[in-house]
Formats: structure tokens, sequence, C-alpha cells
């Protein structure tokens, strides 16, 4: 382990404002198959950051979409066997295409369904995986790479971001992925990189789906950028400015949710600056 004091935080919020700026440039095609709850957040935050959103779930048309897609989100929330078929389709076809995706195995541990399916699309090959810490206890225990499970409240976290760091490290290596694992605090992991983001906002976990539209988030940042460690933190970090300064305004959830997505379209390096930090904990950040 090639360890660092923590960087300068410009650093590392430069690369964040330059990869937001590519995906408002480029404006990536972001394929997400999510649960019911986040469909309306999750498209409206990969608007917000610039980028294109479809959702596009049906085993009849998901692999073929995936093809044409710069990036695909996969989601278990609200799961179901032909859904599953759909998610195992598409990543598929994601991998063969050469483009990344990233899954969020919503409350994982769970149930046998859940786990089924998050054992079966973490072997195909996910580029990230996002998820709160008690879905990266869970997952890392199915995964055989050593935590103890977790200890979930259905999709809400019932474990510390501290409590997951080394579960989420031993995921990235085992599986040779980048593991986001988010929270009060944000890491990021590849295994041998590990990078911490701060920021955001109490209300954020008050606002259903706010961890989906992160992943959706994190597909379109991986779509423009090819370091999938740089293209996670960069949607942490996004996601925790744009809380942070959401939360100064809001008077509770209804309004956080629209001040947050105002936020989010409007976030520049300034921006970036007033309401998110990232350290670099180990590794060379680039
Ligand atoms: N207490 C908190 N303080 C600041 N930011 C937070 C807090 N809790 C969560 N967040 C932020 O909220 C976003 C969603 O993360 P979270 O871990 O809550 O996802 P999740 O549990 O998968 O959510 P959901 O399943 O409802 O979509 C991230 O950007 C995270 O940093
Ligand atoms: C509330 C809820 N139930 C299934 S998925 C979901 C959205 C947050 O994960
Ligand atoms: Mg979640």
């Amino acid at each position: 382990m090639n360890a660092q004091p923590p960087t300068a935080q410009a650093d590392g919020l430069q690369d964040v404002a330059r990869a937001l700026e590519a995906v408002r440039a480029r404006g990536p095609l972001v394929q997400s198959i999510t649960n019911y709850v986040s469909m309306d957040i999750a498209a409206n935050a990969v608007l917000a950051v610039g980028a294109s959103p479809a959702m596009v779930h049906d085993p009849s048309e998901a692999a073929e979409f995936a093809g044409i897609a710069a990036a695909l989100s996969v989601n278990i929330g609200t799961p179901s066997p032909r859904w599953a078929e759909g998610m195992a389709m598409a990543a598929d076809a994601a991998v063969a295409a050469g483009r990344p995706w990233v899954l969020d195995p919503v409350a994982v541990g769970a149930t046998a369904l859940r786990n089924e399916l998050s054992a079966d699309l973490l072997a195909r090959r996910p580029s990230v995986i996002r998820a709160n810490a008690s879905e990266v206890l869970a997952l890392a225990a199915l995964a055989g790479a050593g935590a103890r499970g977790g200890s979930g409240k259905g999709v809400d976290a019932g474990d510390a971001v501290e409590d997951a760091v080394e579960a989420a490290r031993a995921l990235a290596a085992q599986r040779g992925c980048v593991v986001a694992c988010t929270g009060k605090v944000d890491v990021v992991t590849d295994g041998e990189r590990m990078v911490r983001v701060e920021g955001g906002s109490p209300l954020l976990p008050r606002i259903t789906a706010v961890g989906c539209s992160l992943t959706a988030v994190t597909a379109a940042f991986c779509a423009v950028e090819p370091d999938p460690l740089a293209a996670a933190v960069a949607a942490c970090a996004v996601f925790a400015a744009a809380g942070t300064r959401a939360g100064r305004e809001a008077r509770g959830p209804g309004s956080m949710r629209v001040a947050f997505l105002d936020e989010l379209s409007t976030l520049d390096a300034a921006g970036l600056a007033d309401g998110a930090s990232v350290h670099v904990l180990t590794g060379a950040a680039a």
C-alpha cells in the first residue's frame, strides 16, 4: 500500500470540475435500469449534470439499447425475475461493447432474490459498485471478501461508512472494480487507492432515491472519464457540493429535493470548492 498524506483539496476538486465540464460538453447517453421509486429523481439528476438519461429495462430491448448508450446504470431496488433478465442482458451487452456499467445493490442482504441477483450481477464485471455502508458489508460477505454482513434497515443503511471501509477495499480488490461507499462521508476505492469525499447534508438521506440518483450520475461520469475511480469520486463530490449548498436554504426534504436539483444544474468550480472536499487517503489520485 502506497501511504501518502492527504493531498491539497484543490487538486482533487480541479479534476472533479474538469470531469463535470466534460459531462456537460459531451452530454453522454446514460441507460438506467432502476427502481420505480427512483425513476423520476434519477433521470432529473442525470439531466441536471448535463447528460441524457434513458430508463430502458425490458429484456426485449435492454441489451440492444446498451449497445448505443455511453454507459449503463443497474439498480436492483424493486426487482422481479423479468427485470433481472433485462439487467443481466444489458450488463453483458455493455461489457461486450466496451462500455462502463455501475451496480447499485439496493438492500442486498435483505432477501434471497436480492442476494442471488447481486451475486449474478457482480459476476458480470461492473466498473463501479455504488452502495451505502450496509450494502457494501452485505455484498462483501456474499462475495467472500471477508466482511461480517450488514445491518441495513431495508433500503436504508444501518452501518457507518467507517465500519465498511475495509469491506469496500477487499471487495474492490477481489473483483477488480471500484467501490463507492456512501453516507455521511463517502469513501471510494479500487482496492489500492482510497479517496474520501466530504460534504452533503443530513437532509439528503431524508429524500428517497438520492443514492439511486448518484448511481446513475456515476454512470454519466464513467462515460467521459476513463478512470472509474476518478469518475466515482467526481460524482460523489458533485453530490456533496450540491447537497451542502442546497441544505443551507432548504426548509425540509421537499424544498431540499428541488434545491438539490437546482444546485446540481448550476454547480461550477467555485461551488465545488464551497461545498465539497476530496482527500486522497492512499495511492495516487491520477
Ligand atoms: N448524513 C449525511 N450527511 C451528508 N450527506 C449524506 C448523509 N447521508 C447520505 N449522504 C449523501 O447522500 C447521497 C446518497 O447516499 P446514501 O448512502 O444515503 O445512499 P442510499 O442509502 O443508497 O440511498 P437511496 O437508497 O435512498 O437512494 C450521497 O451523496 C451521500 O454522500
Ligand atoms: C424506498 C425504496 N424501496 C425500494 S427501492 C427504494 C428507493 C431507495 O433505495
Ligand atoms: Mg440505495
